[in-house]
């Protein structure tokens, strides 16, 4: 995996940053990697993570998975950091297992997934770190009830990655469930590389060791410089634009098989950065197609972008058959991929030339092992850009708030802000 910042130092814009700037940053990323190590020796909560490529033990899934013999589909049950990682993995990787997530409680989305499956082969993969969150916890019944009605045994058929406690953890127990345990010091949004996020891809038949591998691979890039680490020159150069007031980070794959990648990244940046005033908000597009939707934006739009261009070099290729019509013949003899490529190096192009300060991330392949390295990759990334913004980048405090005030609403707790929510004035236009 390599990063490119030519289009950082390129572009002619008071938001472009120059090589002398990267170079006295570099300072300050040796002091924050001095002590993202002293953080992960002493396994402090949220450094940890960046230790899981060696202290995941990727046979012990496998062997926790292996009771369910040639499921048809997995269905996982969680939400946010325990639904997205797994969900980044099996959506990029083909598979004959069936990968489907509930994670929001839209009953009309719940109804229509479990009313397509057949339930009696279907293995349902419960995750939450607390035990304790309502979708999930919710969404389970749900499931349960269903199973039980289709005639299925759905104690048999379920799997449950938890904590030590909660609510989850006490079904677990009852039901004599088979469970993995959630490791220590491991938020959700930088659990992908635990059970949390390995359980669904294990079932679906990946290689969860060569994720761990490619993580692994970058891992060993940390350094106490941003020109040595393509995590850490990612990192440092997102925080130095954030400050010049590139406060949006467009996350733009150029592979479908990308696409809930965003939406892993935009909860790894926004809930462990956007603290303080401070942040940068991600927006999630996908390359070739936002360039017919969201790329005018960033082109010709508000000065705030930083545009993250991500591709993998090497991948399936599909030839454009010849044509004789009019105007299309510079098509006929290539392929969709060399086109798809000449669409990101002009996407490129334009917004340098826009003055549109963007990234480049190349993988070699999107497979097991280029997935691991972009995974912890970008979770390096934000953990540096969090001590250099001096945030506190393992806890989401704002997003507790609502959590006990739905909760509150619905009577399961005594939260005072559930009465301001119900009593808060409203406009209504009938
Ligand atoms: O894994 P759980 O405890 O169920 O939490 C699921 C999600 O809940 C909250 O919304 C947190 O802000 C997220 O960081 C977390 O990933």
């Amino acid at each position: 995996m390599q990063v490119d910042l030519g289009n950082v130092l390129d572009t002619a814009s008071s938001h472009g940053v120059s090589r002398e700037t990267l170079e006295r940053l570099d300072g300050r990323v040796a002091a924050a990697h001095d002590r993202i190590e002293r953080g992960r020796e002493a396994g402090e909560h949220g450094y940890e993570s960046l230790n899981l490529p060696n202290s995941t033990d990727p046979a012990a899934i496998r062997d926790a998975v292996s009771r369910f013999d040639d499921p048809s589909a997995v269905v996982t049950v969680g939400i946010g950091g325990s639904a997205l990682g797994a969900a980044t993995l099996t959506d990029a990787l083909e598979s004959d297992v069936d990968a489907y997530y509930l994670d929001n409680v839209d009953p009309e989305a719940v109804e229509r997934l479990l009313d397509s499956l057949d339930l009696s082969s279907t293995v349902v993969n419960v995750v939450s770190r607390s035990g304790t969150t309502a979708e999930t916890l919710a969404n389970f019944l749900v499931v349960q009830e269903a199973m039980a009605d289709a005639g299925v045994d759905w104690a048999d058929r379920t799997f449950v990655t938890t904590g030590e406690e909660g609510n989850l953890r006490d079904l677990a127990d009852q039901h004599d469930l088979p469970s993995l345990p959630v490791p220590d010091g491991v938020p959700g949004r930088f659990s992908v590389l635990s059970t949390v996020g390995l359980a669904a891809a294990a079932l679906c038949g990946h290689d969860i060791e060569a994720v761990l591998e490619g993580a692994a691979a970058q891992e060993a890039r940390l350094s106490d410089s941003l020109f040595d680490s393509p995590a850490y020159a990612y990192g440092a150069v997102s925080y130095a634009l954030a400050e010049r007031g590139l406060r949006q980070n467009a996350m733009m794959p150029y592979a479908e098989s990308l696409e809930t990648f965003s939406e892993w990244f935009a909860q790894l940046w926004a809930e462990s950065l956007g603290k303080d005033g401070l942040g940068q908000t991600p927006l999630r597009a996908l390359g070739a197609t936002d360039q017919h939707s969201q790329l005018q934006l960033y082109r010709a739009g508000p000065r705030d972008k930083l545009v993250t261009l991500v591709r993998a070099t090497e991948r399936e290729d599909v030839s454009i058959p010849e044509t004789d019509l009019d105007g299309l013949a510079y098509l006929g003899g290539s392929s969709l991929g060399e086109l798809l490529d000449a669409e990101f190096e002009a996407t490129e192009a334009s917004l340098a030339a826009a003055g549109c300060p963007n990234v480049r991330i190349e993988l070699d392949r999107v497979d097991e092992y280029g997935l691991g390295e972009l995974l912890y990759a970008m979770e390096a990334a934000c953990v540096l850009y969090g001590e250099l913004a001096s945030v506190d980048t393992f806890i989401q405090p704002a997003v507790e708030w609502g959590k006990r005030a739905a909760r509150g609403l619905l009577g399961g707790g005594d939260f005072a802000e559930a009465d301001a929510v119900e009593e808060k004035s409203r406009l209504v236009v009938e």
